[in-house]
């Protein structure tokens, strides 16, 4: 049988992911096309892709799907550069950019009649980036949204879904603007929220710097997506503005609402304030993996005396546990220092942690 060829253009998180998941099937040949060599070789060191390239000709003259997986602005300069290249007469273009509406009317613009355009877009990520932190397993039971568009046969629509069933997300199907709405509310405005109120904290932060070291453990829960990629959110807010000024007003207007509700000392009020949304919240359907990625963290309280960070490593690496990042965290800042490892996975997680437990380390899930 013959093999499909995909091609994901942009070997980063979400590419890398895609990436690897296509390899599930090992009658998938993906190759992988990046403005940058070193990604690509990281990227094949880790073995997920099978060739790169960064001749974007090469990338795309044998492949079934091609998924462009760059940052939205360059998804835009790539749409635009497939229209003159050789392509298979069958083949389907897809993007995963955040945000649908304006990639959608240029993808009809541009691409060749005989090309299928269908807009993408998975609902799962991370704050972190590139293709070191891509695994086959973010968009796991994640929403995958498509967006075809009127004329685009049925028969393409499945072929792509077929495909993605790889990644196991739920693809679901809506029209352009329907997604920028909801995911404008339930994704891109609360990276606005989010850095806002980071920003106003940081601004109340005085020389004493209370207000980071007490910022507690629901402040870091409400801003973990402050620590996204800037230049990322940055263009998906450029990309959506017209939902984002409207849920921005219906947003402040819900403020004042509650603002007045304090003004006045409605204390019924109040308290139902939070009823409802806790009933909404906990209503959400669970899940396992998706849109909050699963982080393999741990903290460690770490006594504050020199060697202490290289002996954890030196136990871990020994035994071959295998840690991506380190950080050091002063929230017991009195004695201790708060270490936290994150693992490559879950069990490489539960090794660790039964390891620096038996070592008598103090092993937290969360901070
Ligand atoms: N990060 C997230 O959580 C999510 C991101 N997305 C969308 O996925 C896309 C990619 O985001 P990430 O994977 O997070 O970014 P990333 O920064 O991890 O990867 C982007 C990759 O594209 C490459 N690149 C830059 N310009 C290029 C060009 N002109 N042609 C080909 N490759 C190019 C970069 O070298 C990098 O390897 C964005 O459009 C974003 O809106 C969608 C869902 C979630
Ligand atoms: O839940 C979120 O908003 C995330 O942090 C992950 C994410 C980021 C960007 C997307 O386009 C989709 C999902």
């Amino acid at each position: 049988m013959k093999k499909t060829t995909i091609a994901v253009l942009g070997v980063g998180l979400i590419g890398g992911s895609i990436a690897l998941s296509m390899r599930r099937d090992p009658e998938i040949r993906v190759v992988g096309y990046d403005v940058r060599q070193d990604r690509l070789d990281k990227a094949l060191t880790l073995g997920v892709i099978h060739a790169g390239t960064t001749d974007l000709q090469t990338a795309v003259r044998e492949a079934h799907i091609i998924f462009l997986a760059a940052p939205v602005e360059q998804i835009f300069s790539t749409l635009r550069m497939l229209d003159g290249l050789e392509l298979q007469s069958d083949v389907i273009v897809t993007d995963v950019g955040s945000t649908k509406a304006e990639i959608v009317r240029e993808a009809l613009k541009v691409i060749p009649p005989h090309v299928t355009f269908i807009g993408g877009h998975p609902m799962a990520g991370s704050h972190k980036s590139g293709v070191e932190a891509a695994s086959d397993r973010l968009l796991e039971n994640a929403y995958y949204v498509l967006t075809p568009s009127a004329g685009t046969s049925e028969q393409q629509v499945n072929r792509l879904a077929d495909i993605l069933s790889l990644t196991r997300a739920k693809v679901v199907q809506m029209d352009p603007e329907t997604h920028d709405q909801v995911v404008g509310a339930v994704s891109h405005f609360p990276h606005v929220l989010a850095s806002a109120l980071v920003n106003l904290v940081a601004g109340y932060d005085g020389e004493d710097g209370w207000h980071a070291r007490l910022a507690a453990g629901g402040f870091r829960d409400i801003t973990r997506i402050a620590s996204s990629n800037p230049r990322m959110w940055r263009d998906v807010l450029l990309q959506n503005r017209e939902p984002l000024l409207k849920i921005a007003k219906d947003w402040a207007n819900a403020l004042e609402e509650v603002m007045d509700l304090v003004k006045a000392g409605d204390a019924d009020r109040i308290e139902q304030f939070f009823q409802t949304a806790r009933d909404f919240r906990d209503g959400l359907p669970e899940r396992k993996a998706g849109a909050l990625p699963p982080l393999y963290d741990l903290y460690i309280d770490i006594p504050d005396h020199p060697g202490e960070i290289g002996r954890i490593t030196t136990l871990l690496g020994a035994r071959q546990i295998n840690i991506i990042n380190l950080q050091i965290r002063e929230t017991r800042e009195d004695i201790y220092g708060a270490l936290r490892i994150t693992f490559q996975s879950q069990s490489e997680m539960e090794k660790g942690e039964e390891l620096l437990r038996y070592f008598d380390y103090n092993v937290y899930k969360r901070v």
